[in-house]
Formats: structure tokens, sequence, C-alpha cells
């Protein structure tokens, strides 16, 4: 029987041309990362209408590190933010204050191989995804992979998104995990032509590869 294929993410858009590019490649999520010190950080690349004229469908999902809750307020105003991505240590309580108003929350978890689950608990009730990172020098985008295979333990039932140094080269991989919980697969570093430039025609090959039909097995 055909399996679901996960939604597509692409994170760190900023270059208005690539935007356009990768746009019309009709991801499911659009990340822009208002972090200040990425080095794909949106700062004044992009206004809040660029954002406006994408396609229908496609979700726009803010990224921030431990930033107030009115200035990721005044973000999500400012570009029309369907989602925010935390990066840092966001308590529940910052979480479920940005919920009000019906913005969805993704509170992204670094892994490494100590990683445990009961730090997520907390969290129960007062967000919308998780998210899965490799733990790194930075808060994210480090472009490196961590073992997938933690995942086959994850306990609950909150839907999450899979990231970290995600390529090409593991397509066939990706297409065949069958991990409980997977919603996403995000697509950031390895995909750039520079920080906040991604090459189109990469990201192209990688949709089509992680959309061919699979079969259950
Ligand atoms: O990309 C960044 O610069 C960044 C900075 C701060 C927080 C998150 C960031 N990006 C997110 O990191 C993951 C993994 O990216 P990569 O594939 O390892 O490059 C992804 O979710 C991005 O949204």
């Amino acid at each position: 029987m055909p399996v679901a294929t996960p939604y597509i993410k692409v994170c760190g858009m900023r270059e208005p041309t690539s935007l356009a590019a990768v746009a019309a490649l009709q991801p499911d999520f659009l990340g822009f990362i208002f972090y200040p010190k990425s080095s794909r950080y949106v700062g004044q690349g992009l206004s809040g209408s660029m954002l406006a004229a994408l396609p229908v469908g496609i979700q726009k999902v803010g990224v921030f590190v431990d930033e107030a809750t009115e200035v990721i307020r005044a973000r999500v105003r400012e570009f029309g933010l369907d989602l925010v991505q935390l990066h840092g240590h966001e308590t529940p309580a910052q979480c479920q204050q940005l919920r009000e108003g019906g913005l969805e929350v993704v509170k992204a978890f670094s892994v490494g191989a100590d990683f445990d689950f009961n730090q997520l608990t907390p969290y129960l009730g007062h967000v919308d995804y998780f998210l899965f990172d490799t733990k790194g020098a930075q808060p994210g985008g480090n472009g490196t992979t961590f073992d997938w295979r933690l995942l086959e333990r994850y306990p609950f039932q909150v839907p999450y998104f899979l990231a970290g140094g995600l390529e090409l080269a593991h397509a066939e991989t990706l297409r065949n995990l069958r991990l409980p919980g997977l919603f996403a697969l995000d697509l950031n570093s390895k995909f750039e032509t520079a920080p906040g430039a991604k090459d189109a025609a990469l990201l192209q090959q990688m949709f089509t590869e992680l959309r061919l039909t699979h079969q259950a097995s």
C-alpha cells in the first residue's frame, strides 16, 4: 500500500530571485530566519509584500532563537507568518502565549547521542509540532545529521519535522524511513548556492526523489 510522503519545508530564504524560483517548486513550507547572528538572517532582504505574493498553499515559517514574544508577534504581523519555529530555550509558557491567536508553534530540539525524550514532556499540549535538529555549535543550520534511528523510539503523538544536514544523497533513505510521527523534512544549508539563496535545480531533484511513490514494507 502506498505510504504518505512527508511534507517538505525549504528553509533559510532571503534572496528574492531564489525565493521566487523555490516557491515555483511548491514546497509545503518556506522558512525565513529571524535570528540576527545567522548568515541567513532575513534582515532588510525581504519585505512583507514579497511574502504576501507567494503562491497560496505555501505556509510561511519564521525561525527565532530566544526572542521576546512581542518581537516575534511583530514579525508575524509584518511578514504574515503562519508558523514560528523556536530554536532556543523557549519555555512551554512562551509557546502557549504564541499559539493564542491561531499561530502554530514548532519547538526545535537539538539531538545528540544522549537525547532524552522526557525533556519534551512539559511542551505537550503547548506546541503543534516538534522539530529534531542535530546538536552543534550553532542553534541551527549546522549542516550535520544525527542518527535518525533514535526517532524509532519517539513516544508521543505530536508530529515532527526532521532537520539537520539533509541532502540529495539522503533521498532514498529518507523516502524509505518509517518513523512514528514524522511529518515533514526540512531542507536548508545543503541546498544553498550562498547563504540565503537556494539551488532550485538541486531542490527540484530532491523533491522528485522524495515524492516518488513508494510502498509500505
Ligand atoms: O539556518 C540557520 O542559520 C539557522 C539559525 C538558527 C536557528 C535555526 C537555523 N536553521 C534551521 O536549522 C535546521 C537545520 O538546518 P541544516 O540542514 O543543518 O542547515 C533547519 O530546521 C533550519 O530551519
